[in-house]
C-alpha cells in the first residue's frame, strides 16, 4: 500500500442469511482507492455496489476480510478515529427526493452537519458557510429558507451534495447520484461533481448501473458482477477494451452520444451469455474468466 491509498479493501466478503439461506452479496473484492481518483463501480442492480460502499461506510460490518482507511482497519477506530472519519468520508444519495428531511429548510439541512462537528465560530459564520455551499453547487441565495419540495430534482441533488460537503469531507461516496435525475440533468449534476473535486481537492467512489456515466467521470472503473470484481482498470482501458464479456455486455448498453448533449439509451438487462465459472488476475488491473486465457 502506498501512502496516496486511503481505502484498501482486500479479500472483502459480505454474507446475509444463515446456514441453507446465506448468500454472498459481496464476494472475496479487492481493490484500492487512492488519494484525489475517481472510482467507479459499476454493475447491474443486485451486483454488491451498495453492499460494498455500505461496508466501506461503516453502515455493515464485513464478513470475512478487510477494509483499511488511511492504514487502520475500519472495524478498530478508536473514539477519535471514528469520529473523524464519520466527517471525512460523506455519501451522497440515489434519490434527493427520499434523502432529504421534508421539514426542514433547506439552510438546517446544510447547516446540520457544520452544527454537528461544531465548524461554525458563531451563528454568521454558519450562515455565510451556508450561503458559500450554496453557491458552490449553484444554488441561490435565497434557497436557504426554503424547503426541499420547492425544488426540482437535479436542484434537490445540489442540496444532498452541499450537505455532504458541509462538514469539509475529503472522500464522498456517491451511490447513483444521477440515476433518479432527468438524463438532461445528468450531466449538469455530473459537471458540477468534476468541478467540486478538482476546487476542493474531493476523491471520489462514484457507484452508477450505467457505463456511460461512469465514463464520463471517473479516472477507473471497477466493473462488478454476482458480488465479485470481475474486471477493473483505467476507465479508458476498460472502456476501449473491455475483457470481460460482462463487462462487454453493459457497453453494448451503452449511448455513443456524450454527456453533455442529450442522451438516450437502453439498460442492459438480463444475464450476459456465457458469464460463469472462476475469476482470475490475468494483468494487475484486469480479470477475466479462466478458460477466457
Ligand atoms: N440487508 C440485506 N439482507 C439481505 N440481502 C441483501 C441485503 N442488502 C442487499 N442484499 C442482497 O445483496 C445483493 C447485492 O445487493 P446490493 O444492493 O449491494 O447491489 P447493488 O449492485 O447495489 O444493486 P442496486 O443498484 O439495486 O442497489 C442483492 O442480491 C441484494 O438483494
Amino acid at each position: 500500500m502506498t501512502d496516496d491509498t486511503v481505502f484498501d479493501v482486500q479479500h472483502l466478503t459480505v454474507t446475509f442469511g444463515k446456514k441453507k439461506n446465506a448468500r454472498d452479496a459481496v464476494k472475496d473484492i479487492s481493490f484500492t482507492l487512492k488519494q484525489g481518483e475517481i472510482l467507479g463501480l459499476v454493475g447491474e442492480s443486485g451486483s454488491g455496489k451498495t453492499t460494498t460502499t455500505r461496508v466501506l461506510t461503516r453502515l455493515l460490518s464485513p464478513t470475512s476480510g478487510e477494509v483499511k482507511y488511511k492504514g487502520t482497519d475500519v472495524t478498530r477506530f478508536n473514539a477519535k478515529q471514528r469520529e473523524e472519519f464519520r466527517r471525512q468520508v460523506q455519501m451522497v444519495f440515489q434519490n434527493p427526493f427520499d434523502s432529504l428531511n421534508p421539514r426542514l429548510r433547506v439552510g438546517e439541512i446544510i447547516a446540520e452537519g457544520i452544527d454537528n462537528f461544531k465548524l461554525a465560530n458563531n451563528k454568521a459564520d454558519r450562515e455565510k458557510q451556508v450561503i458559500d455551499l450554496l453557491q458552490a453547487v449553484g444554488l441561490p441565495k435565497n434557497a436557504i429558507d426554503r424547503y426541499p419540495h420547492e425544488f426540482s430534482g437535479g436542484q434537490r441533488q445540489r442540496i444532498g451534495i452541499a450537505r455532504a460537503l458541509a462538514v469539509q469531507p475529503s472522500i464522498l461516496c456517491l451511490d447513483e447520484p444521477v440515476s433518479a435525475l432527468d438524463v438532461s440533468v445528468q450531466a449538469q449534476i455530473i459537471n458540477l461533481l468534476k468541478s467540486l473535486r478538482v476546487k476542493r481537492d474531493l476523491t471520489f467512489l462514484f457507484i452508477a448501473h450505467d457505463l456511460s456515466v461512469v465514463n464520463y467521470i471517473s479516472d477507473r472503473i471497477l466493473v462488478m458482477f454476482q458480488g465479485r470484481i470481475v474486471e477493473s482498470g483505467p476507465t479508458r482501458a476498460v472502456y476501449q477494451n473491455p475483457l470481460h464479456p460482462y463487462t462487454q455486455s453493459l457497453l453494448s448498453a451503452v449511448p455513443t452520444t456524450k454527456l453533455d448533449s442529450p442522451i438516450t439509451y437502453e439498460p442492459f438487462q438480463g444475464q450476459p451469455l456465457g458469464v460463469q465459472g472462476n475469476f482470475v488476475e490475468r494483468e494487475p488491473q484486469h480479470w477475466v474468466l479462466e478458460n477466457d486465457i
